[in-house]
């Protein structure tokens, strides 16, 4: 829009809505059998609409254009009354499904499937002019640092046509101005989670008015973040997901009885797991999302039950030591774990599941991030439970893998090996990386390892590796690679995992780079792996 015969424009709203159940997004169906799976799952339930809106604004300074993005979110949550399937395929035929979000439009026909709606209407139409407006004002009126005080009535602006902003701005259409208040914010990480309205005014019986300012939702959402983790950590460790898995929806007495805990805990407990979208709640009880189902139980491929309760177990004690880390540095808190006692078998299987569930999840991501084809044999070195090399078996029909981890490790592996998933092409070696010698191998995998371990650490893995590994052979390291430009909001607990728990850290692409380059590993590349893994590989030089 901005063009040399053109003026910019003062403002660009974009604004999208989705609806999601049950942990799902559902957009625009494609198909009419697309609009019925859509409706059927919001049939007799309630969703929420979410409507995401960016305002950009823009404005010229010495013929450039400078823009200034704000964003916000609003939810709707909306109840479908029970609905015949004939019903379903009548409106489905009316042709109205076909370009809504959710398969409906509540302005129309659609209206009729709705039992109630909470929050503003006009979201699930499609644009929360309520919200906007408040924004607008919030923007452009901007409290000023005395209104912070008590101010006179008379004294509060009055709220402009939006024509009449642009003629307030005379040229100068940049919403900070006179914004001494603080009132508006430039678009920063976490403002697009949206919960940030305006501030509200209320009149005393003097005529004077209090602005409070806008109700930092976002950061008390983080303040009580850890009571969520908790709660979901106890439902995973008492099994809710698993009485629940492919069941009729229970009531909270039956389930209090399944998981032997009193009813009037669990009820609280199965309501905060509601608000939290794991469960759902009807009349005829709770059952899990989808989500839950495939990730809360303790059982299936992609169960993150074991990484739950692990965290409950065993990050979450390590996380009360965090201020000490912070204070003392790694090394000074990883002193301190040395003292524990060792790790017992109970806790070596329940990190092994952790990593299992994981893995899995990001497995086939990492085997495809690069072509591997042209090698035939890779060793693992810190596999695990082999989920990686599995799934590079299942990518590359010629590829041998050894997986190579610490004996305690390798003990366990066969409660890992699904009936018809083993695959002959993966072997297992019990040894030590640091110490035992390593298996011959094309290709060497370091997958969450490196990020464990300090430099000195590093470098003797990475020369052991240097020395086995013949030219032409390669080296794949799957971590998360710190960028400057991509602050990976989920990592960054990861890097605090790591302070309080080993001497390593995170590592940036030039980082990795030198690390290879200075052990003979050439080449090397970069590849994204999904949201929170990235894949670098490296080739191994002939020696000079
Ligand atoms: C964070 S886990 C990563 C597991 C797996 N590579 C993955 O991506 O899921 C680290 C693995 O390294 C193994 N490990 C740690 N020290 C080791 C050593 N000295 N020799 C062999 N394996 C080791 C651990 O037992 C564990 O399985």
């Amino acid at each position: 829009m901005h063009q040399k015969d053109l003026r910019a424009p003062d403002v660009v709203i974009g604004a999208d809505t989705i609806v999601t159940v049950g942990g799902l997004i559902l957009e625009k169906p494609v198909d009419k059998q697309d609009a019925y799976r859509m409706l059927s799952r919001l049939n007799g339930k309630e969703h929420s609409v979410f409507t995401g809106v960016a305002i950009v604004h823009c404005c010229t300074k010495d013929s450039q254009l400078d823009t200034e993005v704000s964003e916000f979110h609003e939810e709707t949550t909306v109840k479908f009354s029970e609905l015949s399937e004939e019903l379903l395929w009548e409106y489905i035929d009316s042709g109205e499904p076909m370009d809504k979000a959710g398969g409906y439009g509540i302005q129309a026909l659609g209206g009729m499937l709705v039992e109630y709606v909470h929050g503003d209407f006009l979201n699930v139409v499609g644009f929360p002019l309520n919200h906007f407006c408040k924004k607008l004002v919030e923007l452009y009126y901007p409290p000023q640092h005395e209104d912070m005080q008590r101010v006179k009535h008379d004294s509060i602006p009055p709220v402009d046509t939006f024509e009449n902003l642009s003629d307030v701005e005379e040229g100068s259409s940049d919403p900070a101005q006179g914004n001494e208040g603080g009132g508006h914010r430039r678009a920063e990480a976490g403002s697009g989670r949206g919960q940030v309205p305006a501030g509200s005014q209320g009149a005393d019986s003097n005529g004077t008015v209090e602005i409070t300012p806008p109700f930092p939702a976002g950061l008390l959402e983080l303040v009580d973040g850890f009571k969520a983790s908790k709660a979901l950590f106890i439902a995973c460790k008492l099994k809710v997901f698993d009485v629940l898995k492919d069941e009729a929806p229970l009531k909270a007495v039956d389930i209090a009885g399944k998981i032997d805990a009193s009813v009037c805990g669990t009820e609280r407990l199965l309501d905060v797991c509601v608000a939290l979208g794991l469960l759902e709640k009807t009349d005829r009880g709770y059952c899990n999302t989808d989500l839950a189902d495939l990730h809360l139980a303790s059982d299936g491929e992609y169960s993150l039950h074991g990484l739950a309760m692990h965290s409950n177990d065993h990050a979450w004690n390590l996380f009360t030591d965090l201020e000490l880390a912070v204070r003392e540095g790694a090394d000074a808190a990883f002193g301190r774990k040395a003292e524990d006692p060792v790790q017992s078998k109970q806790t070596k299987l329940q990190f092994m599941r952790a990593m299992h569930g994981l893995t899995n999840l990001t497995a086939r991501q990492v085997a495809t991030a690069f072509d591997l084809s042209r090698f035939s044999s890779a060793c693992d070195l810190g596999g695990c439970t082999g989920a990686l090399a599995r799934a590079l078996t299942r990518e590359y029909p010629r590829l041998k893998v050894t997986v190579l981890d610490l004996p305690e490790v390798i003990e366990h592996v066969p409660c890992f090996q699904l009936e018809g998933r083993q695959t002959e092409r993966v072997s297992f070696v019990p040894g030590d990386f640091f110490k035992d010698g390593l298996p011959e191998a094309e290709l060497y995998i370091l997958s969450r390892i490196l990020h464990e371990w300090p430099d000195d650490k590093v470098h003797q893995l990475l020369s052991r590796i240097s020395g086995s590994c013949k030219p032409g052979g390669g080296i794949l390291v799957a971590e998360t690679v710190l960028e400057e430009k991509r602050p990976a909001r989920g990592s960054l607990p990861a890097s605090l995992n790591l302070l309080v728990r080993t001497q390593g850290r995170e590592r940036s692409l030039p980082e990795y780079r030198r690390l290879l380059e200075q052990h003979g590993f050439w080449d090397v590349q970069l590849a994204h792996a999904g949201d929170r893994l990235d894949v670098v590989l490296g080739t191994r030089a002939s020696p000079p």
